[in-house]
């Protein structure tokens, strides 16, 4: 089909483009110094993991969006806006003002992936707009938007964006958004436990900030760790559990004491790895095989430390048109 030329949205010839989008675990999160923007230098190691969220962008006389839970998949979305405010109305917004168009679409969103969980729901939901509204209004034969220009709206969007468009497994520098793909030497696999009621991201940065001014002590640079690099070339689930970190646990431990017994129940219960997701309070628990995050997933959910578990592998790849 040929495109309609300039001004003309090639979403006259697309009934609707559905975009599937994985959640993430940081295998480690380094946080460095608050910068002056008040951002914080990172070495984020993201790995894609097989919970996703669908949307599903259709042409339509107005900008709109509607969001519901996933057949089966527990999750609240009370708290997503469903105004300008949420992401995928933002990525929209952003590919028509690049492109030169109107935003004339609907978002269908249906979650999987907990909201203010930690697991980059939002940012999930930006990256999978930013794929659906390119593919209904940018031109196939020659397109403005590739994937480097998606990434750099995607880092307008939020320092989580870029990764959700890549998927698999990548290192973060700066603020996270500057990716390097980082081969997995195989899949592994999770258990997510959920928690009622979200942590905000930014309130847990300030409260690394003030745990460590309080502490007194100057705030090391992060480095990115040789034993998790190892450990994931050489799909060792037993080492990448060990290697696991995240700077950012501490902080949202305060604020959700609750999560220290989630995180130690964990262990405690054979995972091999058990850590807060990113700025939480979903934590996530690092399983030998499939077998063991069925087992593993049983016992946590019967020990009544969660609001909900879920499993889930990765790495798994980034943001997918279906
Ligand atoms: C915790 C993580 O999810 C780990 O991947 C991310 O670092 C957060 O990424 P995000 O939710 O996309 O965050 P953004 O929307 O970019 O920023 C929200 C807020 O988080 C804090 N923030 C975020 C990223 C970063 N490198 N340093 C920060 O201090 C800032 O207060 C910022 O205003
Ligand atoms: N499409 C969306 N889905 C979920 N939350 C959204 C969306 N758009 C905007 N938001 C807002 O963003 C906030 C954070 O939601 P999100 O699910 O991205 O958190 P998160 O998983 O903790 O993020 P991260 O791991 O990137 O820090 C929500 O409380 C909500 O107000």
């Amino acid at each position: 089909m040929a495109w309609g030329g300039p001004g003309v949205p090639y979403a006259r010839w697309v009934t609707s483009v559905t975009v599937r989008v994985p959640a993430k675990v940081n295998l480690q999160l380094g946080v460095g110094p608050l910068r002056d923007d008040g951002y914080h230098d990172l070495v984020n190691v993201f790995c894609a993991v097989s919970l996703f969220d669908e949307v599903t962008a259709a042409p339509a006389d107005d900008l709109a969006v509607t969001v519901q839970a996933a057949p089966d998949a527990q999750v609240a979305i009370g708290g997503v806006p469903v105004d300008g405010d949420n992401l995928a109305v933002r990525a929209a917004r952003l590919v028509a003002d690049r492109l030169g168009v109107r935003p004339l679409v609907s978002l269908a969103i249906r979650k999987a992936i907990p909201v203010a969980g930690g697991m980059a729901g939002g940012s999930a939901d930006a990256a999978a707009a930013l794929v659906a509204c390119a593919r209904l209004w940018d031109d196939p034969a020659a397109p403005k938007l590739d994937l480097d220009a998606l990434l750099a709206l995607g880092a307008e969007l939020g320092s989580d964006v870029p990764f959700a468009l890549l998927g698999g497994v990548a290192v973060g520098l700066g603020r996270g958004e500057r990716l390097t793909p980082v081969p997995a030497g195989g899949t592994f696999h999770w258990v997510f436990a959920t928690a009622d009621g979200g942590l905000s991201t930014p309130a847990v940065y300030a409260e690394c900030d003030r745990l460590r001014a309080a502490q007194g002590e100057e705030t090391p640079w992060p480095a990115e760790s040789p034993e998790l690099m190892a450990a994931l070339a050489a799909g060792d689930a037993r080492a990448l559990g060990a290697a696991l970190t995240n700077d950012l646990q501490p902080a949202a431990i305060m604020l959700r004491p609750s999560l220290r017994r989630t995180v130690d129940t964990g262990r405690d219960l054979g995972a091999l790895g058990a850590l807060v997701s990113g700025s939480g309070p979903t934590c996530a628990f690092l399983a030998a095989d499939e077998q063991h995050a069925a087992d593993l997933a049983a016992a946590l959910a019967a020990a009544d430390v969660a609001a909900s578990v879920v499993r889930a592998h990765g790495p798994v790849p980034g943001a997918t048109i279906l």
